[in-house]
């Protein structure tokens, strides 16, 4: 399979899912995501392959979300807002293995959502998490936002989406956000040894696990599905516009101006 914006690599029957765009960042575009459901399909259904592992090329970005140079109302690609989002984060979660974000700089807006959603993260102490959405004019409303809440408890995900702060990997760990944080020159090892340690296990019973912990949250998915409509009226908006427009040029978005 030929990739553009991503790689793709087996590992010692660890597949390894890298955005590779670390000049924007590993922000994605339509293109990105599109590859990335490909991605997680062929490992997914490899018998080869006992554990997915997704990280960010280059030493800044895990992934900072939606690409801002390919959003003007909405993004470049398909689907309901212009980026294949739902299907995407479904890919994710429905691929019956499990898989690791593996986080060695930002994991910012989108990029952070596409960590949460991981069955397990390990961060290196230069990793920065957090949420900008409502800083730049646009919100999750699925996975981003819910199953946030059951990530790192209600009070701490209102806090991560109202006040758009940024997070340390200790702090991930502190909060429930990552599993574990090493420093940065031992990120890929332990990455490796905790899905080698995967591999060994028996892969039906971790499939069922996997089914059986999403089973709790699988209505999300409906909210999400809904919620991007509401978002894709929303681009359009010019409260939202200015968000986009703001941190193009570097400026503090005015938003109370829209407020009717
Ligand atoms: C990440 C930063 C905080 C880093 O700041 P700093 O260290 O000062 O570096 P910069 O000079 O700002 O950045 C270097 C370089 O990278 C470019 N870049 C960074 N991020 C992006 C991006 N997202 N898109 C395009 N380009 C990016 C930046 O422009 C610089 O390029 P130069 O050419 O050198 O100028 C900071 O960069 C930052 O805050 N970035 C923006 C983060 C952001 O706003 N991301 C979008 C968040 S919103 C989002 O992801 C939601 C969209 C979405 O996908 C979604 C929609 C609907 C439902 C669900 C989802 C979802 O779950 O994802």
């Amino acid at each position: 399979m030929d990739f553009q914006d991503i790689t793709y690599e087996n590992r010692n029957g660890v597949a390894w899912i890298t955005i590779n765009r670390p000049e924007k960042m590993n922000a994605f575009r339509g293109t990105t995501c599109d590859e990335l459901i490909k991605a997680f399909n062929k490992a997914g259904y490899d018998k080869h392959i006992g554990c997915i592992v997704l990280a960010g090329a280059g030493e800044r970005a895990f992934c900072t979300g939606g690409d801002q140079s390919a959003h003007d109302g909405n993004y470049d690609g398909r689907g309901t807002i212009g980026l294949p989002m739902e299907e995407l984060h479904d890919a994710i979660r429905n691929v019956p293995k499990p898989v690791i974000a593996r986080v060695q700089g930002y994991a910012i807006g989108g990029g952070n959502v596409l960590a949460t959603i991981c069955d397990l993260t390990i961060c290196s102490d230069k990793a920065i998490f957090g949420q900008v959405g409502p800083k730049m004019g646009s919100v999750d409303p699925g996975y981003g936002t819910a199953f946030l809440a059951r990530v790192v408890g209600e009070k701490k995900a209102r806090e991560i989406w109202y006040l758009n702060k940024r997070y340390s990997g200790e702090e991930a760990v502190a909060m429930g956000l990552a599993n574990k944080c090493v420093p940065h020159d031992e990120l890929d090892t332990e990455v490796q040894a905790w899905a080698e340690e995967i591999c060994e296990r028996s892969p039906t019973a971790l499939a069922i696990a996997k089914r059986s912990f999403n089973m709790d949250t699988a209505h999300q998915a409906g909210i999400a599905g809904m919620g991007m409509y509401a978002l894709k009226l929303y681009y359009d908006t010019d409260e939202s516009r200015e968000g986009v427009k703001a941190l193009q040029e570097k400026r503090k978005p005015e938003f109370r101006k829209f407020v009717k």
